[in-house]
């Protein structure tokens, strides 16, 4: 893994969406996805899943998000959908998930789809059909463009499609990746302060959205290798709020949940310091907003870019310390 690189996938991010942007329509006609859905990845793309499934689920299509590694896999009934989600299409616990969904299902009555990045790999062999996710090469060995189409490629399914126009939608992502990017002289250096704690750095995000507390955690412990949580910021009252007592607490917060002004109550209570991105928040101490973050399709596509930049700027500081 490289921090230079990684700083370039992330600048990479706009050309790359619009050129998803132009596929999205296309990407899964050849696959009939009117069925229930069985979605399985490891990591960022097992987020991902959480996400779309609950979205396909509230949409009246029966979807399940599974975590690959898991030894309770739901027996899939006949004409099920899986789609096997791994960026590298090499990750073992969903090949693994995959043989072990096959062997339970001798007739053929399951369809396996692979969505991955990368033609000709293994998952791909194990599947019926692949779906590219279209996120180029990531030279920084970090999932990060790759978590980004996953999800923008997933909402595009027909079930979905209805409801957001996502090729429009990615298109205002590109837009809004570039406006983060263009100004992170002017909010990079301020969030960093405020939330790269002694203590380490909590990221919350509303559930229908928790992908991307999920993603900026996983990148800051991925990239510097710093301790980052993530949390659901309803469930944040009866959990994360424990450590407001005890701990240098930071949070990034996702914004936008009807459920903030419980959190906010305790944060200022207890001194704690709060980042909000996206969405009004008069008691963080910082707010960063940026174009078309009205727009909760478009926060989902790009508000991880955030946590993403503290990650690439925290660790190529590190690097030239080493
Ligand atoms: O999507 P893949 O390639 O299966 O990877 C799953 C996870 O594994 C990692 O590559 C780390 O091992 C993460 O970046 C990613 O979220």
């Amino acid at each position: 893994m490289d921090a230079e690189l990684f700083q370039a996938d992330l600048e990479a991010k706009p050309a790359r969406l619009r050129e998803l942007s132009a596929q999205l329509g296309h990407l899964w006609a050849g696959v009939d996805t009117d069925r229930p859905i069985l979605l399985l990845g490891m990591g960022s793309s097992h987020y991902a899943g959480g996400v779309v499934a609950a979205r396909l689920r509230a949409a009246g299509t029966p979807a399940v998000a599974e975590i690959a590694s898991n030894d309770l896999l739901p027996r899939p009934r006949p004409g099920t959908l899986v789609i096997a989600v791994s960026a590298s299409g090499g990750s073992t616990e969903t090949l693994d998930a995959v043989r072990r969904l096959r062997d339970a299902d001798p007739g053929g009555a399951v369809t396996f789809v692979a969505l991955t990045n990368r033609a000709g790999s293994e998952l791909e062999s194990s599947c019926d059909v692949a779906v590219p996710m279209l996120a180029g090469t990531e030279l920084g060995g970090v999932a990060c463009r790759s978590f980004q189409h996953t999800l923008a490629t997933l909402l595009a399914l027909p079930a979905l499609a209805g409801r957001t126009p996502w090729p429009e939608t990615v298109g205002k992502a590109a837009e809004a990746t570039e406006d983060l990017l263009a100004r992170r002289d002017t909010w990079l250096a301020t969030t960093a302060e405020l939330l790269l704690g002694p203590h380490g750095t909590h990221v919350a995000a509303p559930a229908r959205r928790l992908s991307s507390a999920q993603q900026s955690a996983l990148m800051l412990r991925e990239g510097p290798r710093l301790p980052a949580v993530a949390c659901e910021t309803g469930d944040w009252s009866h959990v994360d709020v424990y450590l407001t007592k005890t701990t240098d607490y930071r949070l990034l917060l996702c914004g936008g949940s009807r459920w903030e002004p419980e959190l906010f109550r305790w944060t200022k209570e207890r001194g704690s310091t709060v980042v909000a991105v996206g969405a009004p928040a008069p008691d963080a101490a910082y707010t960063l907003r940026y174009r078309h973050d009205e727009d909760d399709g478009v926060r989902l596509l790009t508000e991880t870019l955030v946590a993403e930049l503290l990650a690439a700027d925290a660790w190529r500081r590190s690097a030239a310390t080493a």
